[in-house]
């Protein structure tokens, strides 16, 4: 078996021996920017020339004050990534201009803070330090196929309700995706050979659920009529920051049972309230197994707002897939960034954020370049900004508190792979999760097995007659530390040998000869180039968490420092973070005078808040 190595590439994100990455650095041109030229966008009104020409001047003034203006630097370092079609690309007009906000990071999180700026009136500058937006939701090329870097199943894309937040943080920049629904969110196979397919009309789902356990339908009947109770509320609050008083009263005012409700199921989590009505132990491993696809944790440990979140989305929007790959939202958004007079800069690394008098000001890059702000959005991990970017002799309580509830989620083993399309019975499924055995290996690195085949819904991502397997376990970075090379490679290829075998063995029989490319990436692969410490999947809770309640929102102990992603509330997932831009936006946007904002209430607010956590 021919086992590809994208782990240890030097100079490109997914290089592979002997073949050449379409994005590789060769394809990035140079282009000169002189801070003193500003190109006149005939487009734009004469005020919004002044104003602009206003800022230069300004940020000229404070640039020889700070002696931080270096021409050279600005005219030879800045590189704009024109290898991607349809990637936002710098605009470049005042590339020294003094930004309202610097976003590190374009992952979905980053992205929809940056937009949702943006389109308020924000000039954003987002930095980026691979060649392409999207972070876990980015996309590479090779052979003919085009692979999602990560998840496939897209909640939140649909073009119904409140919670659509993917589709309407693309609307925001004009940006409407054609998406093909998928019938199944996923086809489950568990031990005792359960099999259940979720399909996208809830009647039919919970149909195959009872035909299952005839005994407990009412305790099924009664959990997952609980998360529509939540569901709904959520649906119908409009989605902003709940670190903002304002708003937050508002929503109380205009939907108080809706707002209760959600107050009284936030320090909650699924395993509990399931247990209140099913028995059947059977089940509620299936609960755990919900629960484990959407946390990484099992239903215990599962926040009941983010379990109903995604139980309910999967039937109310459905599950719809973007025509050309998971990457294009990305994209989409990064081009509609640029639209709106906002930046976009690839390969710039952001090694520190610069402090001055106890505020976040500006950001160094790892080529020596500089930027400032009004404020820094950190779409890198709560560990890696408090970590790596900031060099603070002591970690704020707030954020201590943090690494004492969540520790770090394993990473992944990624297995991308093109097969011959003969190999998938009819009526495969797209998504599929494999346990085939024991309950308790649930849990267990290399326990169970994700699978998705996107070419089911958009065949135009392989070459024809061919299919997508991507194919993903947990695994964890000690597992892969420490090894030469060749031993490195050697375990790559025994333990997507293993996987691969179940999977022939459970689903696919003939799927090893079918196969006709083969990439694995490792949780090395996924720190590497995700920029996530340990290549984690995000944050998980160290114990038995309070539901949400001690999940930090986007502000942070730092004045002007916030972060957005999934280490903040409500966590992993793309909608998650999708929501987490939106929050972040918001508070940014009071912050600095874009949006409605009480000084006294805030402190109130931020203050009631901090307490809170304290209590989960
Ligand atoms: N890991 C997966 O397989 C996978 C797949 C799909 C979706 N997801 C979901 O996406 C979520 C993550 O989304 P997100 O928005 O929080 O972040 P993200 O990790 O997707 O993106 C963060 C981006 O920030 C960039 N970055 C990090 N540090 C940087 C630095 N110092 N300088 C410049 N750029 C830097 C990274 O290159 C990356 O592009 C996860 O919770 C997960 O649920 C994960
Ligand atoms: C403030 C206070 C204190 C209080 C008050 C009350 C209130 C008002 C509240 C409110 C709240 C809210 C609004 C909330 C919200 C929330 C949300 C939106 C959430 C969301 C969530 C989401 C999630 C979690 C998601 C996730 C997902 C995921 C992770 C996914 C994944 C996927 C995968 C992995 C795939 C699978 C695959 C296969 C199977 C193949």
């Amino acid at each position: 078996m021919d086992v590809l190595d994208f782990g240890f590439s030097t100079s490109n994100r997914f290089s592979t021996h002997g073949k050449i990455n379409p994005f590789g650095s060769g394809h990035l041109k140079p282009i000169n920017l002189c801070p003193n030229t500003f190109r006149f966008n005939p487009l734009k009104t004469q005020k919004c020339y002044d104003y602009q020409l206003l800022k230069l001047k300004f940020w000229c003034g404070m640039a020889k004050q700070r002696k931080r203006f270096d021409l050279f630097r600005l005219k030879s370092v800045v590189d704009v990534d024109r290898t991607v079609e349809g990637v936002g690309s710098l605009v470049g007009d005042v590339n020294n201009s003094f930004y309202d906000a610097i976003v590190i990071g374009s992952g979905i999180g980053g992205l929809v803070a940056a937009t949702q700026l943006a389109v308020k009136g924000a000039k954003v500058l987002v930095l980026e330090k691979y060649v392409i937006p999207g972070g876990s939701s980015g996309f590479y090329q090779r052979d003919g196929f085009t692979f999602d870097v990560g998840s496939s199943v897209m909640f939140g894309f649909s073009d119904k309700g409140n919670l659509n937040l993917i589709t309407q943080a693309l609307a925001a920049v004009g940006c409407k995706m054609q998406v093909i629904p998928d019938p199944t969110t996923v086809h489950y196979h568990l031990p005792n050979s359960l099999s259940i397919q979720v399909h996208r009309v809830y009647d039919e789902f919970v149909t195959e659920l009872v035909t299952r356990f005839p005994h407990e339908k009412e305790g099924i009947l009664k959990f997952y009529g609980d998360c529509w109770k939540i569901f709904n509320a959520l649906n119908s609050l409009e989605l902003k920051s709940l670190e903002e008083p304002i708003y937050l009263f508002g929503q109380f005012f205009k939907k108080p049972l809706e707002c209760l409700t959600l107050a009284y199921y936030l320090p909650q989590n699924a395993g509990n309230i399931a247990r209140k009505y099913i028995k059947d132990p059977q089940l509620l491993s299936f609960i755990d197994a919900e629960c484990f696809i959407v946390s990484t944790v099992n239903a215990m440990q599962t926040p009941m707002i983010n379990a109903a979140m995604v139980l309910c989305d999967r039937h109310f929007g459905g599950i719809n897939y973007p025509v050309g790959g998971v990457g294009e939202i990305a994209k989409s958004l990064a081009r509609g960034l640029v639209n709106q007079g906002s930046e976009i800069i690839y390969k710039s690394n952001v090694t520190h954020i610069i402090i001055e008098n106890g505020k976040a000001v500006g950001v160094n890059l790892s080529d020596g370049r500089q930027f400032f702000a009004k404020t820094i959005i950190s779409n890198a991990t709560r560990w890696d900004t408090f970590g790596k970017l900031l060099k603070m002799e002591d970690l704020p309580e707030e954020e201590a508190r943090f690494q004492r509830s969540y520790i770090k989620a394993p990473s992944f083993l990624s297995i991308h792979m093109g097969v011959k399309a003969d190999v998938l019975p009819p009526n495969t499924d797209c998504h599929h999760f494999v346990l085939e055995d024991d309950w308790k290996n649930l849990e267990e690195p290399y326990g169970s097995i994700f699978l998705s085949i996107p070419t089911i819904l958009d065949s135009s991502l392989a070459p024809e007659g061919n299919h997508i397997l991507h194919i993903f376990t947990t695994s964890s970075i000690e597992d892969w530390e420490g090894l030469s090379r060749k031993d490195y490679e050697t375990k790559k290829e025994l333990v997507s040998e293993k996987i691969i075998s179940r999977l022939e063995k459970k689903l696919f029989p003939g799927l090893k000869s079918s196969i006709v490319f083969m990439e694995v990436g490792t949780p090395k692969t996924h720190r590497r180039y995700l920029a996530r410490d340990s290549g984690t999947y995000g944050p998980m809770p160290s114990g038995t968490p309070k539901g949400l309640l001690a999940m930090p929102f986007n502000t942070t102990a730092v004045k002007g420092l916030y972060c957005v992603g999934d280490s903040c509330f409500p966590g992993q997932g793309v909608i998650a973070v999708a929501f987490s831009g939106v929050m972040c936006a918001h508070r940014v946007a009071a912050d600095i005078g874009f949006e409605k904002k009480n000084a006294v209430l805030d402190v109130a607010l931020l203050r009631l808040l901090g307490w809170l956590r304290t209590l989960a």
